[in-house]
């Protein structure tokens, strides 16, 4: 299985969102990574066909998306940003409606329907109405959806958006298992969203693609780059303005912070080991695609 998007270019009116996007998907996670602005939805608009390029394709297994029309559409799983309910309808209820619009036959759509209430754990509320559900509750409402249709390729834009931290575990689980020969989309600004389940991570700024590797590779790309400055006060704004912080943490009287640097920032400042939020940080920091 191959989704090749192909020289992917978008702008509204003068607003650029995408330029010459290329990357070819394979079966796994991906992880779209991008700071606000920098056209992951755009992207996602692009491959799910709800705008059109103005210039590149889409490819399926070597076939333009714009070809295969429905049956493309029909392989698609695919949660907005910002998905939108009908308050009225009770959980069971919106999941037999999705699985009537995707043409799921019943007996597997029940079958379906049960499992995936179980996995996001919303089986004791299936016969409450949406209206009434948490922000939380609405989001896995909304990647049970996606998923309702067992769908080829997985698209989830900003999945943990009101999350806790157990229902964001719990939804990594899902999606690990999920994933077997299908291709997941995760976009995200949130790094530790898909740090340990991705395959591989796609960094885009301000609707460039800076980078796809494995999260590995991109993390040891990165070593010689991070360090550790312990300093009495945070109040430095001239060092904070001068770098790349990637965290800051009080600890025994002192901040210990962490800079992304290709050079050593201060004298006595120690090399430590990157991780993937360094790396977002060192291709991303500006990316807000303003
Ligand atoms: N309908 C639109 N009209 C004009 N500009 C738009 C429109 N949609 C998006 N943009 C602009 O295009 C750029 C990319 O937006 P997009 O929503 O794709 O980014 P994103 O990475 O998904 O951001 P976020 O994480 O905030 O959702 C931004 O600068 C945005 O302001």
């Amino acid at each position: 299985m191959i989704l090749k998007l192909d020289a992917i270019s978008k702008s509204y009116k003068d607003k650029e969102a995408l330029r010459d996007f290329s990357a070819t998907l394979k079966e796994g996670v991906y992880g779209l990574l991008g700071q606000n602005g920098a056209g992951k939805t755009t992207l996602i608009n692009v491959i799910t066909g709800i705008l059109n390029p103005d210039e590149g394709k889409v490819f399926f297994n070597d076939v333009d998306v714009k070809k295969m029309g429905v049956d493309f559409v029909s392989k698609i799983g695919y949660l907005p940003q910002f998905p939108q309910f009908y308050k009225n309808f009770e959980a069971l209820e919106f999941l037999r409606y999705i699985c009537a619009i995707k043409d799921v036959p019943e007996k597997t759509g029940e079958k379906r329907i049960k499992e995936l209430l179980e996995m996001v754990n919303l089986s004791d509320v299936a016969d409450k109405k949406i209206g009434t559900f948490s922000g939380g509750m609405r989001q896995r409402l909304g990647i049970a959806q996606a998923m309702v249709n067992d769908p080829e390729i997985l698209i989830l834009d900003e999945p943990t958006a009101g999350l806790d931290p157990k229902e964001r575990i719990r939804f990594r689980n899902l999606i690990s298992k999920f994933s077997k020969d299908r291709i997941v989309l995760l976009a995200t600004h949130i790094v530790s969203d898909v740090e340990y389940i991705a395959n591989e991570v796609i960094l885009l700024q301000k609707g460039i693609l800076i980078k796809q590797d494995k999260p590995m590779s991109l993390i040891d790309e990165m070593r010689g780059k991070v360090w550790e400055v312990k300093v009495d006060t945070a109040n430095n704004q001239e060092f904070l303005d001068k770098f790349s912080i990637s965290n800051i943490v009080f600890n025994e009287g002192h901040y210990s912070i962490r800079v992304v640097s290709e050079q050593k920032p201060v004298e006595g400042a120690s090399s430590i080991s990157p991780n993937l939020e360094d790396v977002f940080l060192h291709y991303c920091e500006t990316g807000d695609g303003k």
